[in-house]
């Protein structure tokens, strides 16, 4: 694209003025906003007019049916899937519907997969290490100054996901759940401001499950992380949940306490009667 059609694009302006690599502006209002997000899929609405608003340190959970469409939104956040319409901000000063898939990651949101996808034969540490080496953000010609400071983050993120202990173990060694926190710790080597995470704790034990609860709700937070975490175990829901949305048919379908959506008789109806809190989605 030209230097003048671009400039004839008022959203690739936007991103000229204001490099990808600039911090997320919270000081007006949420870090993420969609609204009146659809998208089709050969005729078939997977997002309808959504809208979805996240603040600063938030902790929330995405609930719904399956096919409601919270993989599709967690693709339009990460820009793996364009809209047909509607805006999503990061921010108040970045339109993440101008921006591709590795610059949305390098702005800062992180997206933890269902399955865990660690280095095996790496140790710990080294899973870690790498996971900063990805950082396009440090220099490599810093890396003498950096070394003591990467180490120290090495250190602080061992100890946030409780794996000090294992540091020097192969990642292949590690427990499923244990898998998981590691590879949550190799996103938080990037410092992200938002993190999607999809499933946490399937196939985790409940002591799994418990750790991991304490975890999320450790690293959501004002100046530290919002966390965003699509779920299907009520019961782990219920347990970190301050706000809870619950998509149905591509749109929110109620939004608000654990307790209050659940006794919601729109959300009722969806689960076909039985209590969304006692239900597998
Ligand atoms: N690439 C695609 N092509 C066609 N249809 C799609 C595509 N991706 C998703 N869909 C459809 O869009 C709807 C929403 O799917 P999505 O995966 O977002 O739902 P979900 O809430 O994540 O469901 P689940 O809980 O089962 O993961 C589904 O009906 C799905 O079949």
């Amino acid at each position: 694209m030209s230097f003048l059609s671009s400039l004839a694009d008022r959203d690739r302006v936007f991103d000229f003025l204001v490099p990808a690599t600039s911090p997320v502006d919270v000081r007006h209002g949420p870090i993420l906003y969609l609204e009146d997000v659809t998208v089709t899929f050969d005729g078939f609405r997977a997002l309808d007019s959504l809208n979805l608003t996240i603040d600063d340190g938030e902790l929330r959970c995405i609930i719904g049916p399956n096919g409601a469409g919270k993989t599709t939104m967690m693709d339009i956040i990460t820009g793996k899937t364009r809209p047909d319409s509607g805006s999503v901000w990061f921010g108040s000063r970045h339109n993440l519907l101008a921006m591709n898939e590795p610059d949305i990651a390098s702005l800062g949101i992180g997206r933890k997969f269902q399955k865990p996808t660690v280095f095996e034969a790496l140790s710990v540490f080294e899973n870690l290490e790498l996971a900063m080496a990805a950082d396009k953000r440090i220099l490599p010609t810093l890396t003498a100054r950096m070394s003591g400071e990467s180490r120290d983050r090495i250190e602080e993120v061992l100890e946030t996901i409780g794996l000090i202990e294992l540091r020097h173990d192969p990642a292949g060694i590690l427990s499923h759940g244990q898998k998981q926190w590691l590879e949550i710790g190799m996103l938080l080597m990037q410092r992200p401001r938002l993190l999607l995470v999809d499933e946490p704790v399937a196939g985790m034990t409940e002591q799994e499950m418990e750790r991991t609860a304490e975890l999320l709700t450790g690293l959501a937070g004002k100046g530290k992380q919002s966390v965003v975490v699509v779920e299907h175990d009520m019961g782990f829901v219920r347990s970190i949940a301050r706000t809870v949305t619950v998509l149905h048919q591509g749109s929110v379908l109620a939004e608000g306490s654990m307790d209050q959506v659940a006794s919601d008789p729109k959300v009722i109806e969806v689960y076909l009667g039985a209590d969304p809190a006692e239900e597998v989605a």
